[in-house]
């Protein structure tokens, strides 16, 4: 399965665990691998047949800006069954960052990956 990839997607949101993190938006990074099939797209140079990362990024980028959560966990597992949902994607990758989290940590974070992201032929090749 091709792949489309959106990197370093930048989101202020209001998100963390305690009181004065409810209070204020932090920055959040998303970093998505999305299984599509390419093909369609390339063969008819048609936009309508492509995985549209422009409107994928800005759905997700509206939705982050105006939902609240505690957890990166929660967050990350919304965005995903929101992609999964709306667009024709069979499975993705998600990772979500928070830099600036942990002041000795260059970057923290959650990975996810949900639906078929690795195609279920190569289950098949598993034998
Ligand atoms: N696994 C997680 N650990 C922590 C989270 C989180 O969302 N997932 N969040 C926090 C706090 O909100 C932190 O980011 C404040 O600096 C702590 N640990």
């Amino acid at each position: 399965m091709d792949r489309v990839f959106i990197n370093s997607l930048e989101v202020l949101s209001t998100i963390g665990v305690y009181e004065w993190e409810k209070t204020i938006k932090q920055k959040l990074v998303f970093d998505l691998v999305l299984a599509f099939d390419n093909r369609p797209a390339a063969a008819t140079d048609d936009i309508n047949l492509a995985l549209d990362y422009a409107v994928l990024s800005q759905r997700v980028v509206e939705y982050a800006q105006n939902n609240v959560f505690e957890l990166l966990e929660t967050m990350a597992e919304r965005v995903a069954a929101l992609i999964l949902d709306e667009f024709n994607v069979p499975g993705l990758q998600l990772t979500l960052s928070k830099p600036g989290a942990v002041v000795m940590a260059a970057n923290v974070g959650v990975q996810i990956t949900r639906g078929d992201f690795y195609g279920s032929s190569a289950q098949g090749n598993l034998g």
